[in-house]
């Protein structure tokens, strides 16, 4: 078993623990009897293809299976396009490249029609590559095939260049996500650092969750400060933004912002009288704070500062995800498939894999679909990047009261232990 919390109070619960992923001594399907499919779907993400070509590779290799499907375009491939054979022969060289293979989609989840051509097509395992929305999609199709008594194993595998979805300790491709942001970060240090005042601006990805962003900022110690969805900021007075940017120009001459898409969308939204739009997954449709942060920016320093800034924005947001994998992403991406294949031949269904504190692990989908990842302010990971770039916190008049409240208390908790020690 893995343990979901391996940091435990005392006389805390065991909590939560789920089976460790690997080859089972009894297998559940015979090599002949096998007929598989693997569906992508959602954005894209570094990696999609390693993850296709060792769940073909695994199914053949280890198991002898060579009835391998490739559902086109995403969930709406089921029951509107052609299915296509995949082989190790066809899949190859497929890791060398970015995106996926068999195209991808948003939207088009209809469980019922998926489950006929499931059904239709005497489908038994079925593998399905995405994010958030996916495994929620992944779960539905579960519980029809449950409900329908369908011999059938439903395997997810968590894909999201947001690092987004919970349980898992990290999502595959973001490490190469966070790699290719540093090529945009360093540009626009150069840039910044070769004129007078300049202020640069790199927009990366993240919906709702900042953690590209945090480790990009983290990993390049070129970046003065870093804007997340989970945190909110302000522009103006005391603590805000344009006096942090005016400060740090007349220290350095320049200054390096890295903000989240999903950051400020609500700053966005007011100034652009916008109203909600959604994509075909249901999912909000972002405004571009990075450019509203640009024009707010330049506003401030050449009608209030009256001072000449010479601004850079970056915005290389699909050139960090269309990417082909790294080398220990691609060493991720094979566990993980290798890992699917040995829980639905084992005869595992509505599982998702993944790393759970180092140890790869078969988790229930609805464990990963209950929550979001997102960035806890509270934790340690956010206090390193508020140390290493020396940004403010921007929090606000009333939490600072609530914060020196919470001071005073550890502060006695060390000072009850100094004196009885
Ligand atoms: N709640 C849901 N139930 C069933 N299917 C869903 C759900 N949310 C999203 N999907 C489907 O999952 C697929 C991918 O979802 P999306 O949110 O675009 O990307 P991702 O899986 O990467 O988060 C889409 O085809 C979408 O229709
Ligand atoms: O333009 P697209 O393809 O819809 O993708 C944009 C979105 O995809 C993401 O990469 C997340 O995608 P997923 O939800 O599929 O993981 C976001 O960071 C971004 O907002
Ligand atoms: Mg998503």
């Amino acid at each position: 078993m893995v343990a979901q919390k391996i940091v435990v109070q005392k006389e805390s619960h065991r909590g939560v623990h789920f089976r460790r992923a690997g080859p089972r001594e009894k297998v559940y399907f015979t090599s002949e009897e096998v007929r598989a499919c693997i569906v992508t779907c959602g954005g894209l993400c570094p990696g999609i293809n390693t993850v296709l070509r060792e769940i073909v590779c695994g199914l053949n290799y280890m198991y002898g299976v060579d009835d391998i499907l490739g559902i086109q375009g995403g969930y709406r491939g089921f029951y509107s396009k052609n299915t296509i054979k995949l082989t190790p022969k066809v899949v190859n060289d497929i890791h060398k490249r970015g995106g996926t293979f068999l195209q991808t989609s948003r939207g088009g989840h209809d469980t019922n029609k998926i489950v006929d051509n499931i059904q239709d097509r005497g489908i038994n395992q079925v593998y399905i590559i995405g994010g958030d929305g996916t495994q929620k999609g992944a779960a539905a199709i579960y519980k029809e095939v449950e409900k329908r008594g369908l011999r059938v194993a439903v395997a997810g595998i968590p894909k999201t260049i947001d690092n987004d979805i919970a349980v898992i300790d990290k999502s595959f491709g973001f490490d190469t996500a966070v790699e290719e942001a540093q090529r945009a970060i360093n540009a626009a240090h150069v840039e910044v650092e070769s004129v007078e005042n300049g202020v640069g601006i790199v927009k990366l990805m993240g919906r709702y969750s900042g953690f590209i962003a945090m480790h990009a900022t983290l990993a390049s110690r070129d970046v003065d400060c870093c804007l997340i969805p989970e945190s909110p900021f302000y522009l103006e007075g005391q603590g805000g933004l344009f006096e942090f940017v005016e400060q740090r120009l007349k220290e350095n001459g320049h200054i390096v912002i890295v903000l989240a898409e999903g950051a400020g969308q609500d700053y966005v939204a007011q100034s652009m009288h916008a109203v909600d739009e959604k994509d075909a997954s249901g999912n909000r449709l972002l405004l571009d704070s990075g450019l509203w942060l640009t024009q707010k920016i330049k506003d401030h320093f050449t009608n209030v500062q009256k001072m000449a800034i010479n601004m850079k924005y970056i915005d290389p947001t699909y050139m960090i995800r269309a990417i082909p994998s790294n080398a220990s992403d691609n060493i991720y991406c094979t566990l993980l498939a290798q890992s699917a294949v040995h829980g639905a031949m084992a005869g595992y269904t509505g599982f998702t894999v993944g790393p759970v504190n180092s140890r790869h692990a078969y988790i229930p989908i609805s464990c990963v679909t209950e929550t979001q990842n997102t960035v806890k302010l509270t934790d340690r990971m956010w206090a390193r990047l508020l140390a290493s770039t020396n940004q403010p916190s921007f929090v606000q008049k009333c939490e600072l009261v609530q914060e020196r409240v919470n001071k005073q208390t550890i502060d006695e908790i060390n000072n009850m232990r100094i004196t009885s020690i």
